[in-house]
């Protein structure tokens, strides 16, 4: 999110999270758009912010600064790294896959050092691709920790979303690019009819 009207139109519809993004290299980078003090007033959503192999001591400072009460790790930190972070903020780990991967060796390493874990899909690109991998990969996986499912999420996958969901224990549907008009400018409108379509 870089625009706290959108942020506010979202928490209004009963979306839980907004993710901040503060890797200098995406188009989403919330940087320059956004300042701390006014993400720090919203609290009418949980803020998650986004780093890619940041240091923790930047990261806390972020935190602080911004008032975030999630961070999630989209980079190549390691257990250590997250448990660092994990008795200071709620800690969100992604796992890039293709979607032929063992999970559970992926994750297992994790499963005391974060409180949640992400599943996004595996390209050049760090995150935010707009690209889909087989979810079937988190098929009966049962996860210690509760998931996220990412990845080029669209408009249009509302009623593979929903089967998925009444399957499998995803905890969190996570939105990013297939929604926006330009990195980081919501369509709300779109947003608002998926989320209307989950419920
Ligand atoms: O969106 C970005 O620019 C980005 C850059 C670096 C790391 C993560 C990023 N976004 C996250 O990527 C996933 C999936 O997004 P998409 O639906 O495929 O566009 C999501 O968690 C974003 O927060």
């Amino acid at each position: 999110m870089t625009s706290l009207q959108q942020v506010q139109e979202l928490a209004a519809m009963g979306v839980d999270f907004a993710g901040f993004i503060f890797y200098e290299k995406s188009p989403r980078y919330v940087g320059a758009k956004l300042s701390a003090s006014d993400i720090k007033a919203v609290t009418s959503i949980q803020k998650v912010g986004v780093f890619v192999n940041e240091t923790v001591e930047k990261i806390l400072q972020i935190i602080d600064n911004y008032g975030l009460d999630m961070v999630q790790l989209h980079g190549d930190e390691t257990p250590a790294f997250c448990q660092s972070l994990k008795d200071r903020v709620t800690v969100m780990k992604v796992f890039r896959v293709k979607g032929d991967e063992d999970v559970q060796q992926l994750v297992q390493p994790y499963e005391d050092a974060v409180h949640y874990f992400l599943f996004d899909t595996k390209a050049q690109e760090y995150g935010g691709t707009g690209k889909q991998f087989d979810w079937s990969v988190l098929k009966s996986s049962s996860l210690k920790i509760p998931y996220f499912l990412s990845g080029g999420i669209g408009p249009n996958d509302a009623d593979a979303i929903k089967t998925f969901i009444d399957e499998e224990d995803v905890f969190a549907i996570d939105i990013n690019s297939r929604f926006e008009r330009q990195p980081g400018d919501k369509e709300i409108d779109k947003i608002r009819h998926f989320v209307r379509q989950l419920s």
